[in-house]
């Protein structure tokens, strides 16, 4: 089975392209072999690029690195929209891609005929409790105290599709990532799991994020957690609509658009190399 290793801002996957590839019996396995940085390819997780069942461009199927499937993943998308565009699956520079968060579209930046920055409209974000799911007090759940590790965090929860739980620390330190990331990952206030971002505000317009992610660990960066991050600064007023933010593995630009209710999220997408995968 062919593959390509992606990464869009240190954020890296194993990619499978489910046009000429068959998509696997055991969609999990493979993630889980394929991951392992020691014994496989190495990467945050897997996501395979399928045909769509819903006439969009392409449907991106993403699985962590524990083999659970999640609902979206913005790092992976714009990779995904690289990949269909630069691979000739599809040539516009405007491409409609399925993921769970529904049909997205995605604005690609070409030169010398390779996408290199792209901009994903990422939808609008689920703030109420039940369909985050969350059962943190409040709806929308903004500045609730949960307890995690022993210790008491303020934090806000926020869905892009997919589950998050964003905490406003002074200093984003190893202890709270490695540690208490795990904690919240677990916490019996989320049902499904959920990604976890450590954030420090530089500035209204500025911040600077760590992630802990729902089957994968710590990550040089997460699209909706960005994401998440952009709408729980403005909804604990700390930050204006469009911030910058910085993640270990690069920056990502977010806003939060006023008059559609939705994320635009712009950031890079870079081809690393390909392999065959011959097992295990
Ligand atoms: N890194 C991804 C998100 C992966 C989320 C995944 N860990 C989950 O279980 O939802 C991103 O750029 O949005």
């Amino acid at each position: 089975m062919r593959f390509t290793k992606m990464q869009g801002a240190g954020n890296d996957y194993v990619y499978i392209n489910c046009f000429a590839e068959q998509f696997p019996a055991d969609p999990a396995e493979v993630a889980r072999q394929m991951s392992d940085r020691h014994f496989g390819v190495g990467g945050d997780g897997v996501i395979y690029i399928c045909p769509s069942n819903q006439g969009a461009d392409a449907w991106m199927r993403m699985f962590n690195a524990d083999g659970s499937e999640s609902e979206m993943c913005g790092n992976g998308l714009r990779c995904v929209a690289k990949f269909v565009h630069d691979h000739g699956i599809k040539t516009a520079t405007q491409l409609r891609l399925q993921t769970g968060a529904g049909i997205l579209t995605v604005d690609l930046e070409v030169k010398a005929g390779k996408a290199h920055r792209v901009r994903v409209n990422m939808g609008q974000p689920i703030i109420e409790a039940a369909k985050i799911p969350t059962l943190l007090p409040g709806n929308p759940p903004v500045n609730a105290t949960l307890e995690a590790g022993g210790r008491s965090f303020e934090v806000t929860s926020v869905s892009m599709g997919n589950p998050h739980c964003v905490v406003f620390v002074p200093e984003a330190t190893d202890e709270l990532v490695l540690g208490i990331g795990p904690k919240i990952e677990h916490s019996p206030m989320f049902p499904r799991r959920v990604n976890v971002e450590f954030v420090e505000v530089l500035s209204r317009t500025e911040l600077r994020q760590r992630t802990w992610e729902r089957g994968s660990g710590e990550t040089l960066a997460c699209g909706t957690g960005a994401s998440a991050v952009c709408v729980a600064g403005v909804l604990t007023g700390r930050t204006q609509r469009k911030v910058t933010i910085h993640l270990l593995g690069g920056d990502l630009e977010l806003e939060w658009n006023e008059a559609d209710n939705c994320i635009y999220k712009t950031g890079p997408a870079v081809e690393v190399f390909s392999g065959e995968w011959v097992g295990g």
